[in-house]
């Protein structure tokens, strides 16, 4: 049995085809495997955010289900990095180049998109639901039904916040360099993803910086995860914010540069009626091949796996060493 170590914008995770076993690993198999392989000290490989499982699906005109397991055990309702990610491995499997994947509450739409540099294959998904709503989030007791670029001195003094599910939860603030780069968001996500009054299933927080019109960096610390190299379902939620709180820069329609700490994607956010997508592209690359038994898999025993390289990951850095830097896009701004 093959499973794959895969990354969009360095947001690691192993790629396990349930379709290819002889029996499916339960629910508690695939915790078991998914806290054993994704814990740098007892995984492989570092480790990774988690384990992306892809099963068959029994909605019409669906290609195939993804679920994602975080590295901590629990459960996303979508992940936009791995996403990507799973939507290359299907689009080899079935030589097929668009189609949609059954995720915990969507079916959504993906396409192969052009590479974005020389051998770094990328791939466009779809991200939605959108919603505002507290009890879509979920969050409480901040006396609001919908939090849009508000101030929360609860969490943060000074800074102003917005909450979207898309449909995984996300708190996001717009930020200088220096809030940044302070410690504030690791203390803020940590604090929102331990029991807390406001987000009881936790959140995923995003400080972002405009650099420049449609154009932002983004950092994310991942409900189930911690710091992470980059959240695709933040970035996207972030797009979102941008156009709605920050108008005269960031820009609906219009194709915004997100700027990551593990390389770059777009996103374009759309509005209809009412209704927001957003849509995704990035890298979607394979950095190695493993073979482990089926047992092996079943009893998360990681001493006997076989390791291939596929040299992809060269041509992903030589991709982000040209990305201009982001210190000097926000000096020019
Ligand atoms: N890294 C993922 C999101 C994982 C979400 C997860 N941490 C949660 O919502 O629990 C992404 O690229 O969208």
């Amino acid at each position: 049995m093959q499973i794959d170590k895969v990354h969009g914008s360095e947001n690691h995770f192993f790629l396990l085809d349930q379709t290819k076993l002889k029996t499916r690993l339960s629910d508690q198999e695939l915790i078991n495997f998914t806290k054993k392989i994704a814990d740098p000290q007892t995984g492989i490989l570092n480790g990774s955010d988690g384990v992306l499982v892809v099963d068959q699906s029994n909605h019409e005109g669906v290609a195939a289900q993804m679920r994602v397991i975080n590295a901590d055990g629990s459960e996303a309702s979508m992940c936009g990095n791995g996403l990507r990610t799973v939507s290359r491995y299907l689009a080899q499997e079935s030589n097929v180049d668009q189609f949609k994947v059954q995720t915990l509450n969507a079916d959504l739409q993906v396409s192969k998109s052009g590479n974005f540099a020389t051998s770094v294959p990328a791939f466009s998904v779809e991200i939605s639901p959108v919603s505002f709503a507290a009890e879509k989030l979920p969050f409480k007791n901040l006396n609001t039904e919908e939090l849009i670029d508000q101030p929360v001195p609860e969490f943060l003094p000074n800074l102003k916040f917005t909450a979207i599910a898309v449909p995984n939860p996300h708190l996001i603030s717009f930020v200088s360099a220096e809030e940044l780069a302070s410690d504030d968001l690791g203390i803020l996500g940590k604090r929102l993803n331990a029991e807390n009054p406001y987000f009881p299933d936790g959140v995923n927080v995003s400080f972002a910086q405009i650099l420049e019109d449609n154009k932002l960096f983004v950092r994310t610390y991942e409900r189930g995860v911690g710091f992470t190299n980059a959240c695709g379902t933040g970035m996207s939620a972030t797009s979102l914010a941008f156009a709605i709180t920050h108008p005269d820069q960031g820009h609906f329609e219009q194709e915004i540069t997100v700027y990551n700490p593990g390389g770059m994607v777009k996103t374009i956010v759309h509005q209809i009626g009412d209704t927001y997508t957003i849509d995704l592209t990035g890298n979607a690359t394979v950095t190695h091949h493993i073979e482990i038994s089926e047992a092996d898999l079943h009893a998360a025993d990681l001493d006997n796996v076989a390791i291939t390289e596929t040299h992809e990951e060269s041509a992903y850095q030589k991709f982000v060493t040209q990305l201009p830097k982001v210190s000097d896009i926000a000096v020019k701004s």
